[in-house]
């Protein structure tokens, strides 16, 4: 298992003490996360489990399937994002210690969110503002401006008014548990040998806070394994806190914890990693390992395509790529900001048809993916091929927890109860042609055959009522242009395939052979609610670049207008002295 490490990637791995791992874009970082996960689990002894926290749910799936493809068994893993973490193993099972919350409550995914928070902004003309709806360890607004607390008020009632709470929220009663009972971080902290955390340096205060509860719980009992690099802190915005190691030991009750460094860059040509390096807040050398070290590759700067002609010079790039034998899932079109992204990814598809795309917002279905319906559904849209069993068998296996944790235990007490559960959706078949009738005809069959009546059960008819109003009111919405047949509904499960289009928060830990990134403008990048904008905006610089394996295509396109102004590219790209290939 330790094969294909360097020396230093493999005493990482074996480390049995608590680690602060730091280390360049490329260096491996999450190679030795999964390595570590891996040599972790076939350690283990007793009822322990192993925990991995990633930034994004795309970087979990990536370390399931690693793990699948190293034949590792992960069933006594458990890996998602900290939010998903606080809702599975402190949240749901101690919610009865909450009053606020104990009659039930669904998670509001970004997009129901998004909708709320902008209607209110509109209502208090606070459109255009920056206002932080997170939440400080003593429940009070992180908020400095006094006059959005209203506003904040205001939200959080009508959350409460439709039994919903944001990510935040969900973030603060998990720390409110956890702080006022420390049986649960005791027990969590038997539980647990060793608890990974990729991308460390985008932590926010609460989570520090909350996994600081479990390691101190008690002592030499569950090991710490952070990762990450302050240069791509790129959250600051949204509450990240980029700790130095003194100020992570101090979080952590002053805990010994080693930090140890990786060198080397096994994902990029020198030329890319020479041209990313003009963004690094500090002067690291990076020598490139990879076979294709010396290759030339292409980096191109465009600051005079027009906003209108945007999509389809992308497309043209997308369709020499993939002419020039690019894999389609090696290429990945991001934006710093989701709303420039969701239309592009629209707008790509619609230019090349024969295309596969992997895009944010091509989905009408709910983004919960901590709705017990949105696991349902998943399940019905993917076909059980022979390649995806591996991947179909973990969606059963958190399934059935999902629904154990709402209280319904399905199969008795029987073993194997993933298997007999995907034996039961195979069978199942529905004739309905449109998506959501579709979905909704093999949900009520399931529950018939497991006999589980929703109407007894207030938090699975709570999640059944987010989800199809929620995805209903999306398939209506005109902006989007949805399509409504199953056909389209099941090629959006096709997963891991096609172009990638998302945000670079998105994809932070992944790597493309190219990269095209476009609004990469000033008012865009760095975001205006950073306190440091020089440095912001070169960590968002770094990140995006530091992508590419060979080819980076880097747009600031122009015609977009900000305050009746035209935009311009970010002045530290701008500012850039560089060879570029056009
Ligand atoms: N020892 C190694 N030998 C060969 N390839 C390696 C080695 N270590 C890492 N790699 C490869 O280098 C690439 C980058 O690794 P990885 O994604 O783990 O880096 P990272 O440090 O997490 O990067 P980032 O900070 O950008 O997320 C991956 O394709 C990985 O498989």
């Amino acid at each position: 298992m330790l094969e294909g490490l360097t020396d230093q990637q493999r005493a990482a791995v074996v480390a049995d003490h608590h680690v602060l791992l730091t280390a360049c874009p490329g260096s491996g970082k999450t190679r030795v996360l999964t390595h570590k996960v891996a040599y972790e689990l076939q350690r283990l002894t007793g009822k322990k489990m192993v925990v991995a926290l990633t930034f994004t749910n795309r970087a979990s799936d990536e370390i399931k399937r690693r793990l699948d493809r190293m034949d590792i068994d992960a069933t006594k893993l458990w890996t998602g994002t900290i939010h998903a973490f606080c809702l599975e193993w402190i949240l749901t099972p101690y919610l009865g210690y909450l009053p606020e919350l104990k009659n039930g409550f669904v998670i509001a995914d970004e997009y129901k969110t998004e909708e709320l928070l902008s209607t209110l902004r509109a209502a208090y003309d606070f459109t255009w503002d920056n206002i932080t709806t997170r939440l400080k360890p003593d429940g009070s607004f992180a908020e400095q401006v006094s006059k959005y607390h209203h506003f904040l008020r205001e939200y959080h009632a009508t959350l409460k008014e439709q039994g919903l709470i944001d990510f935040d929220q969900l973030l603060y009663y998990a720390y409110k548990l956890i702080a006022s009972y420390p049986k649960i971080a005791r027990t969590l902290n038997n539980f647990f040998q060793v608890i990974c955390v990729d991308e460390y340096q985008d932590t926010q205060e609460l989570q520090y806070e909350i996994l600081a509860k479990i390691i101190t719980a008690k002592l030499d009992n569950t090991t710490l394994f952070m990762v990450g690099d302050q240069d791509q802190a790129i959250y600051g915005s949204l509450g990240g806190v980029a700790r130095s190691l003194s100020d992570i030991k101090a979080s952590f009750g002053n805990i010994d914890i080693n930090e140890m460094k990786l060198s080397g860059n096994y994902r990029s040509t020198q030329r890319v990693i020479d041209y990313y390096r003009h963004y690094q807040t500090a002067a690291i050398d990076i020598r490139s390992m990879c076979a294709y070290a010396g290759q030339q590759g292409q980096i191109t700067f465009n600051e005079t395509v027009d906003k209108d002609s945007l999509a389809e010079h992308i497309a043209e790039i997308i369709s020499e790529r993939i002419t020039a034998g690019i894999a389609e899932k090696e290429i990945c079109v991001l934006a710093p900001q989701w709303w420039l992204v969701i239309p592009m990814g629209r707008k790509l598809k619609q230019l090349l048809p024969d295309v596969n795309f992997d895009a944010i917002g091509l989905s009408p279905l709910i983004k919960s993916k901590e709705n017990i319906w949105f696991k349902v559904a998943r399940l019905f849209l993917v076909d059980p091929a022979p390649n995806m069993y591996f991947v179909r068998t973990r969606w059963a296996n958190e399934l059935v927890d999902s629904l154990q944790t709402m209280g319904i235990d399905i199969f008795d007490s029987e073993q194997r109860k993933a298997k007999k559960l995907l034996r039961v959706f195979n069978l199942i078949k529905s004739d309905h042609t449109v998506g959501l009738k579709y979905l909704e005809d093999c949900f009520i069959q399931l529950l018939a055959i497991l006999e589980i009546d929703i109407e007894s059960n207030a938090n699975l008819k709570q999640h059944w009522t987010y989800f199809f109003v929620g995805t209903q009111r999306r398939l209506d919405d005109p902006q989007y242009n949805y399509a409504t047949d199953i056909q389209s509904f099941r090629r959006l499960f096709r997963h891991n395939q096609g172009v990638v289009v998302n945000t670079c928060h998105g994809i932070k830990g992944e790597e493309f052979h190219t990269v095209i990134a476009f609004g990469l403008l000033q008012g865009y990048i760095p975001n205006r609610n950073e306190a440091d904008q020089v440095s912001a905006a070169k960590k968002l610089l770094y990140v995006i670049c530091s992508r590419a394996k060979k080819e980076l295509h880097l747009i600031a396109e122009s015609g977009r207008m900000r305050s009746r102004n035209p935009m311009f590219a970010t002045l530290q790209l701008a500012s850039v002295r560089f060879d570029y290939d056009n």
